[in-house]
């Protein structure tokens, strides 16, 4: 479960002394229930990638409180959210995030390996999610040898493979094409309803957004709109 309260942030722009500041989100509260899928929209900044940037703990709010399955993540320092973020949350990009230099193969089995587990221990979970993922017979090309649905389709499986109970996913179709786009969705629902799996998207597309069971809108930094859409 993702817990938001008060959730405020700023950026300081300008020379020191003559800053300009560029008040991003204001008092935002909100809950992602465990098992579901929330979808945020919002115009171009409104503050969308803000707000993900710190439930991923990229960056620390001004003012506010997240908690992320019990835990208060909003203060925690760098080196433990980096432990956190490894067991609890997986992440799916617009730009994929592939290193272009490994495999599919490699590139799924990265995490694990930044976890300590052994290249051999590994091998049953990689295998695993590359088939269900679809991409078994694509496990030796790189990410420049796929197409880009193929290619998301790698990052989630590095987003999976560590058993993440919340994947957070910024415009996950933005490169996608409209048929490509519609794969992902029905996986992603998918992996929601048969793993569980909460998740929550921002996104500008409508088509994303209507597979929340709520979507929430941001305007101007503030939560003006919850819309929901079906029950979890
Ligand atoms: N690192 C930063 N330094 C200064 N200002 C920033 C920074 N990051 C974001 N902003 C500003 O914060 C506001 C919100 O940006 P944000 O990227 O969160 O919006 P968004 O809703 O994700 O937009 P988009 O849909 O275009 O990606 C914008 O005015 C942006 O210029």
């Amino acid at each position: 479960m993702i817990e938001i309260k008060d959730l405020s942030h700023d950026f300081k722009i300008g020379k020191k002394g003559r800053e300009t500041v560029i008040p991003v989100l204001k008092n935002v509260s909100f809950k992602v229930n465990n098992g579901e899928i929330v979808t945020i929209v919002g115009r171009s900044g409104s503050g969308k990638s803000t707000l993900l940037n710190l439930v991923s703990g990229f960056i620390r709010p001004k003012e506010g409180e997240i908690m992320i399955n019990g835990v208060k993540t909003s203060s925690m320092n760098e080196t433990k959210f980096a432990d956190f973020r490894i067991e609890h949350l997986g992440f799916i990009f617009q730009s994929f995030q592939l290193i272009p230099s490994m495999t599919a193969y490699q590139n799924v089995e990265l995490p694990l390996i930044l976890k300590g587990i052994k290249e051999e221990e590994g091998k049953i979970r990689t295998n695993e999610i590359l088939e269900m993922v679809g991409l078994s017979d694509y496990q030796d090309h790189y990410p420049g040898e796929l197409s880009g649905g193929q290619q998301q389709r790698v990052s989630i499986a590095r987003a999976l493979i560590v058993n993440p109970p919340i994947i957070l996913a910024d415009e996950p179709t933005g490169s996608l094409d409209s048929e490509t786009e519609e794969d992902l969705l029905n996986f992603i629902i998918k992996l929601n309803r048969e793993l569980g799996i909460t998740f929550l998207i921002i996104t500008h597309d409508d088509k994303v957004a209507q597979i929340g069971h709520r979507t929430i809108e941001l305007r101007d930094g503030k939560v003006v709109e919850e819309v929901y859409a079906n029950e979890a």
